[in-house]
């Protein structure tokens, strides 16, 4: 479904995204994370044909994404999704319904189906007097006015509560099950962990780590141990937790390697007492990724271009973009 191959964006001499790779297959949800300024946007809007790459190649849909064909086929959400404030939700989806020659009765009940999931009443409000809830719903029923199979989604929950997030990160889990194909980007890896079915971390532009959160997890994640025992050794502290028999002491040490765990069991033992417990902990995504990130060589060390201040040097608002033709955008 989409396919991309040393993709990049350079804006001047700043590498915003950096020969990215990736394949997404149809019926999947595909998330791209990072913290802000990672390249997430820059990447999906050159899927999205909305920003010219400087290098490499994309194929989504079998199309070239600058193909206005391709357009009329995606389902694209922006971060900030702008909406005509005077215009009610009804005549605002039904203006988008005409840009892409769906009859307005056809429209009005795939809109008003979405509507009825994502759980939005009053839809001949102004959406200038609608909450960013709201708005974002009525974003999300215009990205589907097509009925296309792929959906590109922005940060589709950024800056909602948390019970409008969990509506909305459940509507993007149904859309699989639907057959749809999702990508769509996050900062909160919480939300990626629990809905997508491939990843990929980026980071200053570069994609630093890929795959399923449990390949995700093998390959990167630390597996640390805490071990509880009965008495006190050079690296535990007292612990808190309830393990051990009536009136033990209880002291725990973290450690990331079994043959810790076992030098702990001797020493443990050769004290006179035992180890009482040993609970796992894995790694969460978060952590993983912030690893990564601190491990992973900056482009500016690497090529001399992008340091840590860059990121937050340039806002949002001076994003270059094409005027989009017919794919939804206003
Ligand atoms: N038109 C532009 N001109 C110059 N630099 C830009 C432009 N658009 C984006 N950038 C820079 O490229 C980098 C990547 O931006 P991008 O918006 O793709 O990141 P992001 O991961 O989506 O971040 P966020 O989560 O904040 O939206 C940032 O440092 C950004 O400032």
């Amino acid at each position: 479904m989409i396919t991309v191959e040393n993709l990049r964006k350079t804006y001047g001499d700043f590498p915003a995204v950096v020969g990215s790779d990736f394949s997404v297959e149809s019926g999947e949800v595909f998330g791209i994370v990072g913290p802000n300024g990672a390249g997430k946007t820059t990447t999906l809007k050159m899927l999205a044909g909305l920003v010219e790459p400087t290098g490499g190649s994309a194929s989504v849909l079998g199309y070239d994404p600058e193909e206005p064909a391709m357009r009329r086929k995606l389902g694209f959400l922006p971060e900030e999704s702008p909406l005509y404030e005077d215009m009610t939700a009804r005549s605002y989806l039904r203006f988008f319904a005409d840009l892409y020659d769906v009859p307005r009765d056809v429209a009005d009940e795939r809109t008003g189906a979405v509507l009825d999931r994502l759980d939005l009443e009053y839809r001949d409000r102004r959406l200038g007097d609608m909450s960013k809830g709201m708005k974002r719903k009525v974003a999300i029923a215009r990205s589907l006015v097509n009925d296309p199979d792929l959906l590109i989604y922005d940060e589709p929950a950024s800056g909602l509560d948390p019970l409008t997030t969990n509506v909305v990160l459940e509507f993007v889990r149904e859309l699989r099950d639907e057959d749809k194909t999702v990508v769509f980007s996050a900062h909160n890896l919480f939300h990626v962990e629990s809905i997508c079915d491939r990843v990929v971390i980026m980071n200053r532009g570069e994609i630093i780590a890929r795959g399923t959160v449990p390949e995700i997890r093998a390959e990167h994640g630390e597996t640390t141990y805490r071990v509880f025992t009965t008495v006190p050794l050079a690296e535990t502290l007292p612990a808190d937790d309830e393990v051990g028999g009536e009136g033990e002491a209880r002291h725990v040490a973290v450690v990331d390697e079994m043959a810790a765990v076992e030098s702990l069991r001797e020493r443990a033992e050769a004290a006179g007492g035992r180890v009482a417990d040993i609970r796992t902990d894995e790694a969460s995504l978060e952590d993983i990724f912030l690893r990564l990130a601190r491990e992973a060589p900056t482009t500016s060390e690497a090529e001399g271009g992008r340091g840590a201040a860059a990121d937050e040097s340039i806002g949002a608002g001076e994003h270059e973009q094409r005027v989009p033709g017919g794919n939804g955008q206003s």
